[in-house]
């Protein structure tokens, strides 16, 4: 992974978005640094997935500007935002069931090489090459994400937190600049949703760009060193998660009294 000093990560700045009449984003600005986990929390609703999409090319929002490491991304959809080294998990497991997980991980290599479909009937020894790289890499992957011994099974063998670590690990193999991560803990017990944030925190590095969208206010808080706040489109606040667990507006959307303003 490379990484220029002094550089600005991935932001976001002033996002509007709406679908027919309704607002979904209001002037929303976040900035995600290298080196730090940064959380995004909010209520059902709030317009997390929403922006996570404005950030992955997804969705453009009708005002706004968004960049990464000074490079404007405004316009350029998902495949070219992944070929700028922005990788995304999604919120519901997507893993192809026929397939072992290693072949799953080695899905996220594709894009990146360069032979045809007529290696895979008769590769020549540089596709050969090639092919057992991309293995190792990906073994490699699995490996840093603890889950290597099941590299040979297929999804329907597996529980929920392993195919979770398997979706990462696809995200990663790829060397991704920044992982974005929709919901990683949705449907994972305790013990998996533990796993998964060690996990996440070994990720962790200082040229990476990591971002966690989440419901689960302590999960947030235990992995996050920055945390943005959305609650109806708008970001009410942004900060370590002593001052969002200090701050008013966070304790009056989170403890659900904003009915007795
Ligand atoms: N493609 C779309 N078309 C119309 N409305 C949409 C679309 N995508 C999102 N919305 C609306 O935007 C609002 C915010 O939804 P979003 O999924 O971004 O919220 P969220 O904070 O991620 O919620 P949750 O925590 O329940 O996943 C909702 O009212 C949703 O119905």
């Amino acid at each position: 992974m490379m990484q220029a000093a002094g550089s600005h990560g991935l932001v976001a700045e002033g996002i509007s978005l709406g679908f027919g009449g309704l607002q979904v984003l209001s002037d929303v600005s976040m900035t995600l640094r290298p080196g730090v986990i940064t959380g995004l929390i909010g209520p059902n609703g709030a317009g997390k997935t929403s922006l996570f999409n404005c950030l992955t090319g997804l969705y453009h929002g009708q005002r706004g500007i968004s960049s990464f490491d000074g490079m404007p991304l405004n316009g350029l959809g998902p495949a070219q935002r992944a070929a700028c080294g922005i990788t995304r998990s999604f919120q519901n497991l997507a893993m192809c069931p026929d397939l072992s997980l290693l072949e799953n991980v080695l899905v996220g290599l594709t894009l990146k090489r360069r032979s045809g479909w007529f290696s895979a009937f008769v590769p020549t020894p540089a596709q050969w090459m090639e092919q057992q790289e991309a293995e190792r890499r990906a073994m490699a992957a699995l490996n840093e994400l603890g889950i290597a011994s099941a590299a040979h099974e297929t999804p329907s063998d597996l529980p929920p937190g392993t195919l979770r670590l398997a979706e990462i690990a696809r995200a990663i193999v790829s060397e991704p600049r920044a992982i974005l991560l929709d919901e990683p803990a949705a449907g994972l017990n305790a013990v998996e949703t533990r796993d998964l944030m060690r996990a996440l925190k070994r990720l962790m590095r200082s040229d990476l760009v990591l971002l966690v969208v989440e419901h689960d206010m302590d999960l947030i808080m235990e992995l996050c060193e920055q945390i943005y706040v959305l609650n109806f489109g708008k970001m009410i606040a942004n900060g370590t998660p002593a001052e969002i667990r200090a701050h008013p507006d966070v304790i009056r959307v989170y403890l659900g009294d904003d009915a007795d303003d």
